[in-house]
């Protein structure tokens, strides 16, 4: 037997690699070589066995996965037998069968599948056609809980015998008819990948047997993150040879939120009372103190059956750092601090590190931090945060209102928020802004005074824009930064629009998205009133562009906690810990859903070879505001002794005075930036000494505004506008600065 296919190998791998007939379950902790074994397993089978790689069915969570399995067997058995091989997600796999069968449904071929957006307008369409309001009964909303129900391998039918509130029965009606246009389009969703194999091999004994004949040898990956639909896949594929090999570990089931069942996995030995179940217990990718802490996250969560051992003689490596920042900002500071650090000092490489985050909105203050240190980085899954729809939308309208000239932005937004503009309209706005010879915001106040081309329902869709714009344009030069931004979400109806377009979740996250942006704002506010709009999308635009020019080989990894399963990396920060982050304020009500986060977090820490960084802010903007946090309660079941803590002190000023972007944040507490000298205040003023419009500086408050101030008995009252709101204050108590400049 060639060597190699042992040889990285330990006695209990090398069982699981050869325990070849009947069901095993390997059943062990992160990094103790469970994907390498389903690799090497699946090497043995074709080198040892001679088992044709035709007959070998291995399934992996993510595309990602599948490749750089496939890219490892061709070094472990050649390329001719890795290609022959079937190696995909379940999706892949299902879309790949239903392929060549999908006849045997009555159904084409070359059926389309549908994407999530596909899929929206199609609700929409059911949602309309049935006379239902959109606002009560948003397609997104309805959409999520078929998916449930179809992971769950409910059809409408049985939706809508199992559920009887006056809502399911909704559902049920929207389920039945979606599935009717999908059917008409010749279209399947995701879900409908798995569902409709289900059904295939349920209706269809004679394709199954094929498909049970041929895929002698199962191997699943990830088993602990299988949903219903996948599960009972998996179980008619097996039911003949039960040559399954499963892989997974209870402990890292995060997906319960799309359906995963933790009990898949639990349950496999009553599920194949053949099974023989493997446990992994040396832990070869991380250091001890990495995986003490880890541990001792876990442990927090009480027992559970299957408690696995997992040790290392990987040495006890670097303790464990927990690091407090003031705000995310001075958190993504101190992170890519760290990394440039690390990577000066000749230890890692850029590609070496990853941060890792419960929510995408969180990658925005490290982005910029990233830019600010000239790191290169790349932002995995999630779109980069000045991607992402809802912020070119709203800076579309912030680009407009610095210049409503600018077409690209207002053609971006005419029917954004929907205000029935459709195509048509807006084709004809161009064709005939064209003939006018000018910017399309001139062809709109055009309509409103003179004769147009434009029906009246269209007349007045347009000119409901223009009074949305120039409604927008008339605060441009009385309100800071922020509070123009806060006057156009109100008039824009922003939050409510999202709130209409998306399910309550995704809603919440974008609008979070849009506050961040807000939270960006801050820092110009104390510019002069005329070029705070115009500095910010200045640099915005920098940013983005910077952005799209790196070269993303050797670049620091910004990927969230789920979609960090199974990687490793040998550096790597966890942003973000405090509750409501994670545990993640929608998973507080439920005992289970907490444990949920508890494993994401336990996910995130094992994903790090030789250093790991646990990081918290002080005070974090969420939804606009700046609030102070309480740590995760998951950091209180880490022992003390196993970390090295490092806090940073206070900042004195909140946001930094003449912050911009650009203008590198330090992460420990130096002297104020340019403060005038501070005058002693005299006890009691003849004539006040602050006036409107001045920039002052509180120590706590940090900057504002003078709105306005006025002498009081032997004092004099100050009233400021801070970032997060207006204050009254004593003069002589509150200890006010001017600022220069
Ligand atoms: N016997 C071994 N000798 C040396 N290195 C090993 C051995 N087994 C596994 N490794 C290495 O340890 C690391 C973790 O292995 P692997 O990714 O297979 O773990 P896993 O159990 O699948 O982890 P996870 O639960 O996070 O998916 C990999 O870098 C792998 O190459
Ligand atoms: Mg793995």
């Amino acid at each position: 037997m060639p060597d190699d296919l042992f040889t990285g190998l330990n006695p209990a791998q090398q069982r699981a690699v050869q325990a070849v007939d009947g069901p095993v379950l390997v059943l062990a902790g992160p990094g103790s070589g469970k994907t390498r074994v389903l690799t090497h397993r699946v090497a043995y089978l074709i080198r040892a066995l001679q088992v044709d790689p035709y007959q070998i069915l291995a399934v992996t969570f993510t595309n990602k996965a599948a490749r750089e399995m496939k890219q490892r067997l061709v070094h472990l058995v050649g390329e001719e037998a890795a290609y022959a091989l079937t190696v995909g997600t379940f999706h892949s796999l299902c879309a790949r069968f239903l392929r060549r069968d999908s006849v045997h449904l009555g159904r084409e071929r070359d059926f389309v599948i549908y994407d999530g957006d596909d899929q929206e307008r199609l609700m929409r369409r059911v949602v309309r056609e049935l006379n239902l309001d959109e606002k009560k009964y948003a397609p997104r909303a309805m959409l999520a809980r078929i998916s449930s129900a179809k992971n769950e391998l409910v059809g409408p039918a049985e939706y809508a015998r199992l559920n009887r509130t006056y809502l399911d029965e909704i559902v049920a009606r929207c389920y039945e008819r979606y599935q009717q246009l999908l059917r008409q389009s010749n279209a399947l969703d995701f879900d409908d990948l798995l569902v409709e194999m289900v059904h295939l091999f349920e209706q269809h004994p004679a394709v199954l047997g094929h498909y049970q004949r041929r895929y002698a040898y199962l191997l699943v990956d990830e088993y602990q993150d299988t949903n219903r639909a996948q599960y009972t896949l998996v179980k008619q594929l097996a039911a003949q040879r039960h040559n399954l090999f499963a892989v997974g570990d209870n402990d890292q089931s995060i997906y319960g939120w799309r359906g995963a069942d933790i009990r898949n996995i639990l349950q496999f030995e009553q599920d194949y009372p053949d099974a023989q179940v493997i446990l992994l217990e040396q832990n070869y990718r991380s250091t001890q103190a990495i995986l003490d802490t880890a541990q001792a996250v876990i442990a927090g969560g009480g027992k559970q059956k299957h408690r696995k051992n997992l040790w290392t003689d990987n040495g006890s490596g670097t303790k464990v750092s927990l690091h407090e920042g003031y705000d995310q900002d001075a958190e993504a500071s101190f992170v890519a601090d760290e990394i440039a650090r690390l990577v000066a000092s000749g230890e890692v490489s850029y590609g070496d590190c990853a941060v890792m985050y419960r929510v995408n909105a969180q990658s925005r203050a490290l982005e910029e931090a990233f830019i600010q240190h000239g790191l290169r980085y790349q932002i995995i899954g999630g779109t980069r945060f000045y991607d992402r729809k809802e912020i070119r939308d709203v800076l579309a309208y912030l680009r407009l209102t610095a210049n409503p000239y600018d077409n690209v932005a207002l053609t971006r937004v005419l029917n954004w928020p929907p205000r029935g503009i459709g195509e048509r309209s807006e084709a004809e706005l161009t064709r005939w802004a064209n003939e006018l010879g000018v910017p399309l915001y001139q062809a709109l106040r055009e309509i409103e005074v003179g004769t147009s081309p434009f029906a009246a329902r269209a007349r007045s869709a347009l000119l409901g824009f223009l009074a949305n714009i120039d409604q927008i344009l008339t605060m441009r030069n009385s309100l800071p930064l922020t509070d123009l931004f806060d006057a156009m979400m109100i008039c824009l109806e922003v939050r409510e629009t999202l709130l209409k377009e998306y399910d309550s979740e995704e809603a919440e996250d974008r609008w979070r998205n849009v506050q961040e942006l807000r939270n960006v704002m801050n820092e110009y506010n104390h510019l002069p009133l005329e070029s705070q709009l115009s500095t910010f999308l200045e640099e915005v635009a920098l940013v983005a562009e910077v952005d799209k020019l790196e070269d993303k080989a050797d670049a620091v990894t910004c990927i969230t906690l789920h979609q960090a399963k199974g990687l490793e990396y040998p550096v790597v920060f966890l942003v973000g810990l405090e509750e409501g982050l994670l545990p993640h304020s929608r998973s507080l009500n439920e005992r289970e859903q907490v444990e949920e986060e508890r494993r994401l977090l336990y996910v995130g820490m094992t994903r790090a070879r030789q250093r790991l960084y646990l990081c918290y802010a002080f005070r974090r903007a969420t939804f606009g505001r700046s609030n102070i946090t309480t740590r995760t309660r998951f950091l209180a079941d880490i022992p003390k002794e196993l970390l090295a803590q490092t806090k940073q002190q206070r900042k004195t000023t909140a946001p930094p005075a003449q912050s911009s972007m650009f203008t590198a944040r330090s992460t420990i507490a130096g002297p104020p930036p340019k403060t005038a000298a501070r005058p002693p205040r005299p006890a009691a003023p003849s004539s006040p000494t602050f006036a409107p419009g001045q920039h002052v500086h509180h120590p706590t408050f940090g900057d504002g505004v003078v709105v306005s101030s006025r002498l009081i008995e032997n004092d004099e009252e100050v009233t400021v506008k801070f970032a997060d709101k207006e204050r009254r204050l004593l003069a002589s108590f509150a200890k006010l600065e001017h600022l220069t400049g």
